[in-house]
């Protein structure tokens, strides 16, 4: 069987609140892009969880797709199996794009469906939020407004024709770094946002805003020339995604993201154009 992961980028990310549990509560929104990882899993007689990927990960036992294979075997009792993963990676590692997310996701995805298992959407994602907080949104299949930790997602849809333009160049961030350190929040109009881009109007386009970005920028400030260089090409906005370290620009005006593309693909790894999926 054969699964596309699909990246999400945060058009807008909010944090509401330090919880007594060391998480946060966010409000944001979230939208799927057609950059995916190929997943492919097979079962297997032999009771293994066999993996191979295109890019190294550390160790097997960290991996999300391992951590999804095991909560799936836990619900599957006598129909779990041994699995062949073959994980063909192009989204990049701890970039806000939640990778590993999407990977976890599909994997439970497959495994629901191979083993015959019949859980629920529902099930799914709240087997899934035990992971991690990104993991629900990927049963979804819609762009959503998260809030509580990420796992309470109402779904909207964007009517408004953005055009984004992706830029990673290899910088790695750790999630957790930046909730601990982003001290500004609770002002974006996130309910506003959403409303707007439902209606397919571009008046809230300048409002999205990330918490999270003056210390992604502050704590690797090489990344403040991708801003720039986005917005110098015409973006009319450039916004970190998530954690980061991926950057996003968003234009109205096709020449124009093509011209930034052609200017920026030479100077960074990875520069995509990217439609959002979730419309
Ligand atoms: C910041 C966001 C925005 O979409 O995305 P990424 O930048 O990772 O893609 C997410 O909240 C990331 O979600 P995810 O990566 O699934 O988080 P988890 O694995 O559950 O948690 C990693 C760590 O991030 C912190 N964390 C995560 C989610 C949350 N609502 N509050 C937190 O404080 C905690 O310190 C936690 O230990
Ligand atoms: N299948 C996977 N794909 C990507 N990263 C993974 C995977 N499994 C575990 N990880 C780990 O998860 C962390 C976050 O990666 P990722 O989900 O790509 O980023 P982010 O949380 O910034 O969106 C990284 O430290 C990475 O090593």
């Amino acid at each position: 069987m054969i699964k596309k992961c699909f990246a999400k980028i945060n058009l807008s990310l909010d944090i509401i609140s330090k919880r007594a549990d060391g998480y946060h509560n966010i409000d944001t929104l979230m939208a799927r892009i057609n950059l995916f990882d190929k997943l492919e899993i097979e079962k297997t007689s032999d009771g293994k969880f066999t993996y191979d990927s295109n890019v190294s990960l550390g160790k097997v036992e960290d991996n999300l797709i391992f951590k999804a294979y095991e909560v799936m075997k836990n619900l599957a009792g006598e129909k779990a199996t041994g699995i062949r993963v073959k994980l063909t990676k192009n989204i990049p590692v701890a970039a806000g794009l939640a990778g590993g997310s999407t990977n976890a996701a599909e994997t439970m995805k497959a495994l629901n469906e191979l083993w015959g298992m019949g859980l629920t959407k529902n099930d799914l994602m709240e087997a899934g939020a035990k992971l991690g907080a990104d993991i629900p949104f990927f049963f979804l299949e819609r762009a959503a407004r998260a809030t509580g930790i990420g796992e309470i997602l109402d779904p909207f849809s964007i009517k408004t024709p953005l055009k984004v333009l992706l830029v990673n160049d290899g910088t790695s961030i750790a999630s957790a770094h930046v909730y601990k350190n982003t001290k500004l929040f609770g002002h974006i109009k996130t309910g506003e946002i959403a409303k707007s881009l439902s209606q397919g109007s571009w008046e809230f386009v300048e409002d999205f805003e990330n918490v999270m970005e003056d210390v992604v920028l502050r704590d690797f400030p090489h990344l403040k020339a991708i801003k720039e260089n986005l917005s110098n090409h015409g973006a009319l906005k450039a916004l970190v995604s998530g954690s980061g370290a991926s950057i996003f620009g968003i234009f109205k005006d096709e020449k124009a993201l093509d011209r930034a593309y052609e200017s920026l693909k030479t100077s960074y790894n990875f520069v995509r154009k990217v439609d959002l999926i979730d419309d």
